[in-house]
């Protein structure tokens, strides 16, 4: 299988900057996976994501999508396959109506106004805002808005989607929303999605982390191994999924838990069968 994602030995220096944004980063990413990317600030994560769609070019290494070289002639073709969804519910609107809105990136890339239509009505259907396609984006709540902003992206049939600090700005309300999106999302085997995070129980959702630090990619693997190492992550200035600490101190109390990961869901069904075999 040809990874969707490919980046060979990535370098790149901010041009105001002395320490290297990115310093050797090499990651291959298989088709239809969640991977989410961890690290505390200025770890060079929006970097990575915005170089995977060619908005800033690497100083050296490469990147491949799809089996294709990402160059000056190939980032339009490649920007198709690639959506972003951006942190700030408020800076990626453009139209004056939902419709208008989730349209825009359809109309850049020159799809016929007749296919438009049908494509906006299944988009926001896909993401539950079809009710709101006249509404003007910017009385919308937080969750609404990345909703239609991920609905603009779906539109054009990305491979790939990257939610770069999506969730972060906002509510418990909003963050659950476009989790549950980006999980009925994975389900449909459609889309890689790369959601970038602090976050780290909505990393836990993904299938495989990528904890990155300094510019540099320090580990990978599922959240199950990554959260086994609780030290390894507190020295990159990241905590545990609290159903981990928890776990943790269950054991150090002599209680006989799993003695690996468990999400909450699991780690509850866990202590129910240690409590019902007493
Ligand atoms: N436009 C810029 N000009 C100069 N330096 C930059 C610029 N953007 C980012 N940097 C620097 O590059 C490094 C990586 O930043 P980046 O935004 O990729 O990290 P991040 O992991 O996404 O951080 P955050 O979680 O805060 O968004 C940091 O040292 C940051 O200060």
């Amino acid at each position: 299988m040809v990874p969707i994602i490919q980046v060979k030995d990535l370098t790149y220096t901010y041009q105001n900057s002395k320490v290297p944004a990115l310093q050797n980063v090499s990651l291959t990413i298989e088709p239809g996976q969640w991977i989410a990317i961890v690290g505390h600030n200025g770890s060079g994560k929006s970097t990575l994501a915005q170089m995977l769609n060619g908005l800033i070019a690497p100083q050296s290494g490469e990147v491949y999508i799809d089996g294709e070289l990402l160059t000056e002639e190939s980032v339009w073709a490649i920007r198709r396959k690639i959506g972003i969804v951006f942190q700030s519910p408020d800076n990626q609107f453009v139209g004056a109506t939902v419709a208008d809105d989730v349209a825009f990136g359809m109309e850049n890339n020159g799809v016929p106004r007749a296919e438009m239509i049908p494509r906006v009505q299944a988009a926001l259907a896909q993401v539950g805002m079809t009710a709101y396609a006249d509404h003007e984006p910017a009385r919308l709540s937080g969750g609404q808005k990345q909703r239609v902003a991920l609905a603009g992206v779906l539109a054009q049939r990305p491979q790939v989607i990257i939610l770069d600090e999506a969730t972060s700005m906002l509510d418990p309300q909003g963050r659950h929303d476009v989790v549950s999106l980006m999980t009925s999302l994975r389900k449909t085997g459609q889309f890689t999605i790369i959601s970038i995070t602090h976050d780290i129980d909505e990393a836990a959702l993904a299938d495989q982390v990528i904890l990155m630090d300094n510019g540099k990619v320090i580990t990978s693997g599922t959240p199950a191994e990554i959260f086994a190492q609780g030290e390894m992550l507190q020295q990159h200035g990241l905590t545990v999924p609290l159903s981990e600490k928890v776990r943790q101190g269950l054991l150090q109390a002599g209680v006989k838990v799993a003695d690996h990961y468990l999400d909450e869901e699991q780690l509850v069904k866990n202590l129910w069968t240690l409590h019902s075999n007493k």
